[in-house]
């Protein structure tokens, strides 16, 4: 664990693409100074974004990925790929540095990095070139490739920072893992997995080691810390740079994890799908993990656990409103002895938009005196209602000749060879109905279907959506899961699979795609209607001390 440089607490802060992309002087003018004031701060860059992370610079560097291995043919796209990045850079750090109090100020530190965002997209064409005469990238190259845009990003912070009197240095952590494990672990995938969550504590303890060389400087670390095994992409998936930063909390016993972001925190139901949903003050890290695995995607699935283990809060702001409360995801144990080690937050100061600071109460004294954890208070509705997508139903049923006792191995174990991950199960005897992520490739698809048909008739509904209510403690409600039902029969949806009881937290169905929106919007309307006013005295309010 990192010593503090002074007595001023640790805070990492993690900011998105898109909202790097939008707002990156209010950011670095604004956010970070004030949070500084009162912190040892540690900045988590993504790669930037314009409006839309579809067209961010990850997509484009995976675009770029795509060119090369299409070979020569596609030299002029990848050239003007490369050449594009490039100048969306230049063009972020040009309006930044030409804002009307800036012109002229800091030329050398403006040069120096142009020239520093200049150099790396030219190492990054010439090694596509290259991989363009083979037309073939190794998972460990894409991951090199990918790394480019978390670097850009967090030298153009930097400099941006520094140049307006914060003094910042960019952290790069493309070499981490190899510093932590040495090479040879690239050739040991297996022990890697093996490692399981350990992997990342030693990771972070490494990270740690790089933030510590920094100073006085604030931090500002790349949300990329392949280069993995198996690529980074495949092992952790998009939206790594939470999984980073939550690293990066861990490592300096930071007091919070701030997740900035485009909304104001975790809604009872995606605020763009549902207009009625409402702003979550909590959350617990059980229902901020299975809200994001079940297609909420706020956070990165695999951040909870690593802040959940240091007892770490995380808290998520929306960089349009910076003086919002947002969203507090608790690291919770269900114990209540896992209460007592947490630290109070210390006050923050969020001023940018003209209002004053106001002081946070202790954490544990929050925590006690709303009932959050108590045996008392529980929550009489659900939480939130999200939607994933791109779901498709498949249902075996097993041939007479088959063992059933076999029967489930095998379903398995055909899943597992062609790595397609299962969201839901329900099983009789000899039936099984698995809702599974559509793959990607329709012969993965083809080849599952083959190999089940071996031992079962097999029957496979493409789009369809999992529809999941989160709560904590919701099975303890009586009567929720008819509330559910029926909200979905007045709204007449049909429901193909229905999942309740593997999670203590969460009602899960199966509806076509095409009733998604429809469920969504039904259960929210009924089962998370706003309560009366009883309910709502039994429930947690944040009181005005927190804003
Ligand atoms: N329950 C939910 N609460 C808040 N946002 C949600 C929820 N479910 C889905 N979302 C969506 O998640 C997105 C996350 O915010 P955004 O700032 O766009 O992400 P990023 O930081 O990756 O750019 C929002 O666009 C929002 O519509
Ligand atoms: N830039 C990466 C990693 C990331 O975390 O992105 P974001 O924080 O913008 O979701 C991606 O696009 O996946």
């Amino acid at each position: 664990m990192v010593t503090a440089i002074t007595t001023k607490p640790w805070l990492v802060q993690k900011y998105g693409g898109t909202s790097l992309g939008k707002l990156l002087d209010n950011i670095c003018s604004s956010i970070i100074p004030q949070y500084a004031l009162g912190h040892n701060l540690i900045v988590v860059c993504s790669a930037f974004s314009g409006t839309l992370k579809a067209s961010g610079t990850t997509s484009l560097l995976l675009q770029c990925i795509a060119f090369a291995e299409l070979g020569i043919d596609a030299q002029k796209r990848l050239i003007d790929l490369v050449d594009l990045i490039r100048d969306n850079h230049l063009h972020v750090l040009e309006a930044f540095a030409s804002a009307p109090a800036r012109v002229a100020t800091h030329t050398k530190l403006y040069d120096d990095t142009v020239a520093a965002v200049q150099k790396e997209c030219e190492t990054l064409k010439r090694f596509l070139l290259a991989a363009q005469i083979v037309g073939e990238l190794s998972p460990r190259s894409k991951d090199r490739v990918i790394a480019l845009g978390e670097k850009l990003a967090s030298v153009i912070v930097a400099a941006c920072l520094t140049s307006i009197g914060t003094p910042a240095k960019p952290v790069f952590l493309d070499n981490i893992i190899s510093s932590a494990f040495g090479n040879s672990i690239h050739d040991q995938v297996a022990a890697l997995e093996r490692l399981g969550p350990k992997f990342y504590h030693v990771l972070a303890d490494q990270i740690g080691g790089q933030i510590r060389q920094c100073g006085q400087e604030i931090p500002i670390v790349t949300g990329f810390f392949g280069i993995m095994p198996d690529s980074l992409l495949q092992t952790v998936g998009r939206g790594y740079s939470d999984l980073c930063a939550a690293m990066c909390a861990v490592a300096v016993g930071a007091e919070e994890l701030q997740i900035w972001k485009e909304v104001d925190g975790i809604f009872t139901a995606d605020p763009r799908k549902v207009p009625s949903a409402r702003l979550l003050s909590t959350v617990t890290a059980e229902e901020a993990t299975e809200l994001t695995y079940y297609g909420s995607e706020v956070i990165h699935p695999l951040t909870m656990d690593q802040i959940s283990d240091a007892c770490i809060p995380l808290r998520l702001k929306n960089v349009f409103k910076p003086s919002g409360h947002g969203t507090i995801i608790y690291p919770s144990s269900g114990d209540s002895a896992s209460i007592s080690p947490i630290t109070p937050i210390s006050p923050i100061s969020d001023s940018s938009d003209g209002s004053s600071s106001r002081a946070t109460i202790p954490l544990s004294s929050f925590m006690l005196k709303n009932g959050y954890h108590g045996t008392q208070q529980e929550r009489r509705r659900p939480t939130a209602v999200t939607v994933k997508d791109d779901i498709l139903l498949i249902n075996v049923v097993c041939n007479r000749n088959t063992k059933s006792q076999g029967f489930l191995t095998q379903v398995f174990d055909r899943l597992e060879r062609n790595k397609i991950p299962v969201d839901l199960v329900a099983t009789s005897e000899r039936h099984v109905s698995l809702a599974v992520q559509s793959p990607g490739d329709p012969s993965t698809l083809l080849r599952l279907k083959e190999e089940f048909e071996r031992f079962g008739q097999v029957a496979i509904s493409p789009s369809m959506s999992i529809v999941t209510v989160v709560g904590h403690k919701m099975r303890n409600m009586t009567g929720v899961s008819n509330e559910i039902l029926s909200a979905l029969a007045s709204a007449q949806i049909s429901i193909y699979l229905i999942s309740q009881g593997a999670s203590k937290i969460n009602i899960s169905l199966v509806v076509g795609a095409d009733d998604a929106l429809a469920a969504m919007n039904a259960i929210h309307g009924e089962v998370l209607k706003i309560p009366t006013h009883r309910e709502q005295e039994n429930r947690f309010i944040p009181g005005p001390w927190l804003y």
